[in-house]
């Protein structure tokens, strides 16, 4: 497998997409980001179907493209990456043994050997006996496995992932995902996938990048980044909560809230921004009594340590029991669906939040 090192940028009205992208021969890389920050404009770059307007693609020692001087861009076929997408875009009138045999004849392998490679492929993602099915005869799943047989059949330099495993249901998602995860491993295969799911680049990736309007804003170790996010998206990403204050007097601070912070209190000085990182069900809550609620944001009557005014705005369901959503600073809080019920919560009420400084990281903002 082939190592790649690109730096894209891509011009559009509105739209600037300057980024590089690296990966290590065998290695595979996550890149997230938010709807529109330009993950399938940067895969479609990679596939040779969108144009760089500066930089370069290369792949090994082979320079597939550059711009602008000199101009130089390979065909999608002649590049040696295969692209799967979220959906498997097989070919309708061929059947599952034929869609793969198919890649490997455009490859030159003569009629038998792409008949043996191609139930061989059937047989490693799972669907041994199905061969003579046409697309249209297997489930959503069941194609995104002949599209990834036929996409890893032909020993690709590199292998590009556009979300795919995001219009298959969870269960489906999952077992796709596993054989994702020992096709990558078992053909150490150089591949890119972008996702929405945390849990696609935790499974799948050594190391992730994250993209947000058009620009990296965090690339590392996958559990380095979500450990550590340096920006909301990130940290929303994580499950985590991240609010941007101050060290203030060696404690972190942001208006009413202070933490008497380990980190902060030992290392920056006064005025440096820190992010203070901390899980929903680290966050303790209680309603609190409506006259200390101004209609105004945290007007704490005095400020307490490690306590702060809220409102909730919105409550959700999650597998634990509710989530609930509060205002400035935004934070997302954990509880059991009991105590939510006791405490009686509602979209609009404010509440009082306690949190624990041991139960905070505290990031220097970059
Ligand atoms: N063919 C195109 N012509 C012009 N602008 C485009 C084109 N395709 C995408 N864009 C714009 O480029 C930006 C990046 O889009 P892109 O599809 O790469 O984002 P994305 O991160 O993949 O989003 P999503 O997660 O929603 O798929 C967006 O502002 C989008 O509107």
């Amino acid at each position: 497998m082939t190592a790649l090192d690109a730096h894209i940028v891509v011009e559009r009205s509105g739209f600037r997409l300057d980024a590089t992208v690296q990966a290590a021969p065998g290695e595979v890389v996550a890149v997230m980001g938010p709807s529109g920050a330009g993950k399938s404009t940067l895969l479609g770059v990679l596939a040779g179907l969108v144009a760089l307007d500066a930089g370069h693609v290369r792949l090994g020692d082979r320079e597939l493209d550059t711009a602008p001087r000199p101009r130089v861009r390979t065909t999608p076929s002649r590049r040696g990456i295969v692209l799967l997408g979220q959906e498997p875009r097989l070919f309708p009138h061929l059947s599952a043994h034929e869609n793969i045999a198919f890649g490997l004849r455009a490859h030159g392998a003569t009629k038998q050997v792409a008949a043996a490679e191609a139930d061989q492929w059937l047989w490693r993602v799972g669907l041994d006996g199905m061969g003579s099915r046409r697309p249209a005869q297997l489930s959503g799943g069941q194609q995104q496995r002949v599209a990834l047989a036929r996409a890893l059949a032909t020993s690709p330099d590199a292998l590009l992932l556009d979300e795919p495993l995001t219009s298959l249901d969870a269960e489906t998602a999952g077992d796709v995902r596993a054989l994702l995860h020992d096709q990558l491993t078992a053909t150490r295969s150089t591949a890119i996938v972008a996702t929405h799911d945390a849990v696609d680049a935790v499974a799948l990736a050594s190391r992730l990048l994250v993209l947000e309007e058009g620009r990296v804003t965090q690339t590392g170790r996958v559990r380095e980044v979500l450990a550590e996010p340096a920006t909301r998206f990130t940290a929303a990403v994580a499950g985590l909560n991240r609010v941007e204050g101050e060290v203030r007097g060696g404690r972190w601070q942001r208006d009413h809230v202070v933490l008497a912070a380990g980190d902060a209190a030992s290392a920056p000085s006064d005025g440096t921004a820190v992010a203070a990182v901390f899980r929903p069900s680290a966050v303790g809550i209680d309603r609190t009594e409506a006259d200390t609620w101004t209609g105004a944001l945290r007007l704490a009557p005095s400020v307490v340590e490690g306590e702060w005014l809220a409102r909730v705005t919105r409550l959700e369901q999650t597998p634990g029991g509710v989530r609930v959503r509060t205002v400035d600073p935004e934070v997302a809080v954990d509880l059991t669906a009991d105590r939510a019920a006791e405490l009686g919560l509602a979209p609009g009420l404010p509440v009082r939040l306690r949190l624990d400084a041991g139960d905070a990281r505290f990031v220097p903002l970059g």
